[in-house]
């Protein structure tokens, strides 16, 4: 039997006073280029999923915030390559600074409703419908 070990990636749903939600769009050179993603990351050792979108946040877009401000929403769990990504989505309405590309192409405000007009990868496309539930 083979265990494939999955790949633990945590990913937040900002969503403004008006219930848009930031999309990042992801850089040239990367898996998935040109895609539309929700800002995160992959877990590193020796992180809780919390700690490790809380600097993801910082890293991509210059923005602070505390785990109490993460609120566990939904997950998906896809295929990827030889991996298997399993993507913890958490909503967070409370941060300070103004979001900042600082890794992204480009950053996009949009309800889930928007979100189905844009190419995203394979795995956020059932978040978007729990989303609009959430929001
Ligand atoms: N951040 C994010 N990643 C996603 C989403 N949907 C999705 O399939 N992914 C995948 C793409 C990547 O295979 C993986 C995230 O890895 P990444 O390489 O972008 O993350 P990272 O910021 O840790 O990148 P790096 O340090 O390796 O450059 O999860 C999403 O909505 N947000």
């Amino acid at each position: 039997m083979t265990i494939i070990s999955p790949l633990l990636v945590v990913a937040a749903a900002l969503v403004d006073a008006d219930g848009r939600v930031l999309l990042q769009q992801r850089p040239p050179g990367k898996a998935m280029a040109g895609l539309w993603e929700f800002p995160g990351g992959k877990v590193e050792t020796d992180e809780t999923p919390e700690s490790a979108l809380i600097r993801e946040l910082e890293e991509e877009l210059g923005i602070r915030t505390h785990a109490s401000c993460l609120a566990p929403a939904a997950f998906a769990s896809e295929a990827l390559g030889d991996r298997h990504l399993l993507l913890l989505l958490y909503v967070c309405r409370k941060w300070q600074g103004l979001p900042q590309a600082r890794h992204a192409t480009e950053l996009k405000w949009a309800r889930p409703s928007q979100m189905y007009a844009l190419e995203m990868p394979p795995a956020d496309l059932p978040l978007i419908g729990l989303l609009d539930s959430l929001i």
